[in-house]
């Protein structure tokens, strides 16, 4: 049986309309009125214990909507979730035991003790048996680098402390599935590369089930196999990142080292629409096509006619550009791939 499943979830608020300033505010304290705001279209989810999904999609898309209605924080409008067999809203105790939580903006530390005090509390709320708990705090010291901070308080620590011991808050009663709402947001290199190991590491070798939503490209590549995007509250993709990269990301790039300067060259691929020419230096230049307009082949063809290849290397547009449509709104789904 799969861990996470969701039947036609959705979810829509009842928003204030109001007229502006103090007049609009006191009708509107008279007559209220109220429109429905849809956060999430009808959607249907499967993740298979031990996945690592990453859930994304532009502001407003519905994101924190569906983590929150899965945590069991938000009641569903309709359809059904079952979180390892639970409904998470009906059964919040039972639903907590099996999940971890981080929400990059807030904390559930308590701001005022010691971070290993906070621990401890938890290891209470969970009923964490000892040996679980020396074994789990120890890894997590070690792996975050924690031994800097652990007997501060949480008010007393920097984001990316915070985010450490966040993070090893919500796995010490080892849950099966952990929840990121943006985990690096706002974190410097060498900290997002703490915890992106971390994670991977707490996927790989505990089969903990990762969903994750994140602005931050880099955790997609670094964690995640399957990516969903969710646009307007729909999912509009639900498949491999390279999958998304191969049949989504129309441009390419090649890079050219020729044996010695091929002015003809430059004219003749300057002059062909659909080609993009940039030169690096005397001998090193790259071309860029639409890769449903040109094939590689068809570029190197068309170098080879007039200079001698050295060497040559392709790149292919990353996952960036295809996030980049879904948010501007430009991604052709339809579209085929010419091979
Ligand atoms: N409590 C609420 N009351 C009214 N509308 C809400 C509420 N929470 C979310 N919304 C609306 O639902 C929509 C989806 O919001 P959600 O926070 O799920 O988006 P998101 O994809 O997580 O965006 P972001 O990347 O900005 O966090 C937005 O239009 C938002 O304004």
């Amino acid at each position: 049986m799969s861990i996470i499943e969701v039947r036609q979830l959705s979810k829509s608020f009842q928003q204030a309309v109001k007229e502006p300033g103090l007049k609009g505010a006191m009708k509107h304290l008279f007559v209220p009125k109220y429109i429905d705001k849809i956060a999430v279209k009808p959607l249907d989810l499967t993740i298979e214990a031990g996945e690592s999904v990453a859930y994304v999609g532009p502001n407003g898309a519905g994101k924190s909507t569906t983590i929150k209605m899965l945590t069991g924080i938000l009641v569903p409008s309709s359809g059904t979730i079952a979180v390892n067999g639970i409904n998470p809203h009906k059964k919040r105790m039972e639903n907590a035991q099996q999940i971890g939580a981080v929400f990059g903006q807030r904390t559930q530390l308590w701001w005022d003790i010691p971070i290993v005090e906070s621990f401890s509390l938890l290891k209470d709320i969970y009923e964490i048996p000892d040996t679980t708990y020396k074994a789990n705090l120890d890894m997590f010291v070690e792996m975050l680098g924690m031994n800097e901070f652990i007997h501060l308080s949480a008010r007393k620590l920097s984001l990316g402390q915070r985010m450490r011991a966040d993070l090893a808050a919500s796995l010490l009663h080892n849950p099966p599935i952990l929840y990121l709402d943006e985990p690096t947001i706002g974190l410097d290199v060498s900290v997002k590369q703490k915890i992106r190991e971390f994670i991977k590491k707490i996927n790989q070798e505990q089969r903990t089930t990762v969903m994750l939503t994140t602005h931050d490209l880099g955790d997609i590549e670094d964690l995640c196999k399957r990516l969903i995007i969710i646009d307007k509250g729909s999912i509009i993709y639900d498949g491999t990142l390279e999958q998304v990269k191969r049949h989504f990301a129309k441009e390419r790039r090649i890079f050219f080292q020729v044996t010695s300067p091929p002015p003809l060259l430059f004219t003749e691929i300057s002059d062909v629409t659909g080609l993009k020419l940039d030169i690096l230096s005397e001998l090193e230049f790259s071309i860029s096509f639409d890769r449903y307009q040109f094939t590689a082949s068809d570029v190197v063809s068309r170098v080879m006619k007039y200079g001698e290849i050295q060497d040559f290397r392709m790149e292919e547009s990353d996952i960036e550009q295809v996030i980049k449509a879904v948010y501007d709104g430009n991604l052709d789904l339809n579209q085929t791939i010419q091979v």
